[in-house]
């Protein structure tokens, strides 16, 4: 049985996300994933939709067996809890996978991390960020 662990904001769902969490399902047996609290948001705008509300909507997509609220401070507490055998990274997450690496051996914990690959326009009028939906939502209704 390998678990995996996906991580993100998901504030507004796109199927750049879809193909992230299948990306991640298809790494092991059991996906789950780790809702960033808005407080931790802090390399980009803070996400629009709540918390909780965020966690409910990726938990409720196919590829996930279960979605998580972040910690508020210590984003290794969920993975000592969930105990995964590989962090899939998004293509684009701006963590350092071997400042990763150090930090979840110096806490003791055990896993591969692995990138999952990027879903690409395959449309021009395609929306595959939420960056860019909020953009076009600006532009448009103003
Ligand atoms: C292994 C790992 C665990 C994480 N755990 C948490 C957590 O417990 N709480 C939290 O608010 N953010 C956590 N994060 C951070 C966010 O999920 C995420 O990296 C960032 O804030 C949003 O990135 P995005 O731009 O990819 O959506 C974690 C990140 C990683 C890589
Ligand atoms: N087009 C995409 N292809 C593959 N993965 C994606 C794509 N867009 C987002 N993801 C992944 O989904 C996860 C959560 O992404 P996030 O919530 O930051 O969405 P985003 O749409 O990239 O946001 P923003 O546009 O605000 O930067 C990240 O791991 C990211 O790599």
């Amino acid at each position: 049985m390998t678990r995996v662990v996906a991580q993100g904001t998901f504030d507004i769902l796109h199927p750049g996300h879809v193909h992230y969490l299948a990306d991640a399902a298809d790494m092991g047996d059991e996906l789950h994933v780790i809702v960033a609290r808005s407080v931790n948001v802090t390399h980009k705008e803070p996400p629009v939709v709540p918390d909780e509300q965020r966690r409910e909507m990726v938990g409720a997509l196919k590829p996930v067996d279960e979605a998580h609220l972040g910690h508020p401070e210590d984003i290794f507490v969920p993975i000592e809890r969930i105990e995964p055998d590989i962090i899939a990274l998004g293509y684009d997450q701006h963590h350092d996978d071997d400042q990763l690496q150090a930090a979840l051996s110096a806490r003791g914990i055990d896993c591969d991390i692995r990138r999952a690959s990027p879903l690409e326009d395959e449309a021009a009028d395609r929306l595959l960020s939420t960056g860019r939906i909020i953009d076009r939502i600006v532009d448009e209704r103003s």
